[in-house]
C-alpha cells in the first residue's frame, strides 16, 4: 500500500486521456487507480496498458463511474460537457477533486458545475499549460494599460477534430483582455464574421478559429492600431503541457476546501 494520492482518469482513449495515464503513471507523487471509458467502448475490460499498445499496468478500463470515483482522491476530466456534468455531481458526492479540462461547457453546464463545488474542490480552465496561464495575465496587463484605439483579436489554431469554437483557451484570453479593459466579454465579443459585416466596431473583442491537421493548439491575441500591432503568442506542441498541468492540479487541491479553483490558483498567479 502507499498513500500517494489516487487519480482516477476518464476519456481513457481519447488524445488527453491517453497523456493523462502516461503521466500519472510515470509518476511518482500520485498512483493510478483508474480508468473511465464510455459505456459501450471497444476498451471496457481490457488493461489501459494493453489497450494503449504496450504491457498491462494492472488498471482494466472501466465504465462504472460511481464505482471508480469512490475510491479516488482526484479524477482527471477530459471528455465532453455532459460526461463532466455527470462526473461532477459523482465527484461531490465522493468528496474528490474534479479536474476539469472540457471545455465548450455551456452556462446551464457550468451552474452545474458550480453547485458541484458546494461539496468537492473543483479546478477548471480552459488550459492547463504554464504558458497559456502566464498569457492571459500578460493579455490583461496589456489591456489594461491600452485604450480602444487598439483592436483586439483573439486567433487560435487546432487539429481538426475539435468540435467547440471558440477554444476554451481564446475564451480565457477575451475574458483576461475585457477583464484589462474593464468591459464585459459578452456585450463585446465579435464571434463570427461573414458577409457585409460592415467596418469593425470599436471597442469590440474579436475572436477567429483555424482548424486543420494535428494542430495542438496555438493562441495569438493581437492588438492592432495605426501604425503598429503587438501580438503576444503560445504553441502547444505537445500535449504533455495540458497533462502535467492537470495531475499538478489534482496534487495541489488535495485537502483544499470545497470550491471552484482554476489554473492561477494552482500556478500562485492570481493578483489580488
Ligand atoms: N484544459 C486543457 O488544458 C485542455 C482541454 N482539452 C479539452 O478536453 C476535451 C477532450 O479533448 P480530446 O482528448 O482532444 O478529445 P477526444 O475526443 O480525443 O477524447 C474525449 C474522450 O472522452 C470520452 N468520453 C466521452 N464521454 C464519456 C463518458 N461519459 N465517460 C467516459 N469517457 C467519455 C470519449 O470516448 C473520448 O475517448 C475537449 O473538451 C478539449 O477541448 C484538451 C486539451 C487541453
Ligand atoms: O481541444 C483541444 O485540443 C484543446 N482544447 C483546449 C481549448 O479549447 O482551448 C486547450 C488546448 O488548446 C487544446
Amino acid at each position: 500500500m502507499t498513500d500517494l494520492p489516487g487519480i482516477v482518469v476518464t476519456g481513457a482513449s481519447g488524445r488527453m486521456g491517453r497523456m493523462l495515464t502516461e503521466i500519472v503513471t510515470a509518476s511518482e507523487r500520485a498512483r493510478l487507480v483508474g480508468v473511465l471509458e464510455r459505456p459501450g467502448h471497444a476498451w471496457i475490460g481490457q488493461d489501459v496498458g494493453e489497450a494503449m499498445g504496450g504491457a498491462p499496468i494492472g488498471v482494466i478500463v472501466s465504465d462504472d463511474p460511481l464505482e471508480q470515483i469512490s475510491q479516488a482522491q482526484a479524477i482527471l476530466d477530459f471528455t465532453a460537457p455532459a460526461a463532466t456534468v455527470e462526473f461532477a455531481a459523482l465527484a461531490a458526492q465522493a468528496r474528490c477533486v474534479h479536474v476539469i479540462g472540457t471545455t465548450g461547457l455551456s452556462e446551464e453546464d457550468l451552474s452545474k458545475i458550480n453547485a458541484a463545488g458546494r461539496h468537492a474542490t473543483i479546478i477548471r480552465a480552459g488550459n492547463m499549460s504554464l504558458g497559456v496561464n502566464l498569457l492571459v495575465q500578460l493579455t490583461k496587463k496589456v489591456a489594461e494599460a491600452l485604450d480602444e484605439d487598439y483592436d483586439i483579436e483573439v486567433i487560435e489554431a487546432h487539429h481538426n477534430q475539435k468540435v467547440d469554437a471558440p477554444s476554451g483557451t481564446a475564451l480565457m484570453l477575451g475574458q483576461a483582455a475585457a477583464d484589462g479593459r474593464g468591459v464585459s466579454l459578452e456585450q463585446n465579443a465579435d464571434r463570427g464574421r461573414d458577409g457585409i459585416t460592415g467596418a469593425r466596431t470599436r471597442g469590440h473583442i474579436g475572436f477567429t478559429a483555424i482548424r486543420g491537421g494535428d494542430i495542438v493548439g496555438e493562441h495569438d491575441v493581437m492588438f492592432a492600431t495605426a501604425g503598429e500591432r503587438i501580438v503576444l503568442s503560445h504553441i502547444a506542441s505537445d500535449r504533455a503541457v495540458f497533462a502535467r498541468g492537470a495531475l499538478k492540479a489534482a496534487l495541489w487541491g488535495q485537502g483544499r476546501k470545497p470550491g471552484e479553483y482554476d489554473m492561477l490558483d494552482v500556478l500562485g498567479l492570481k493578483e489580488n
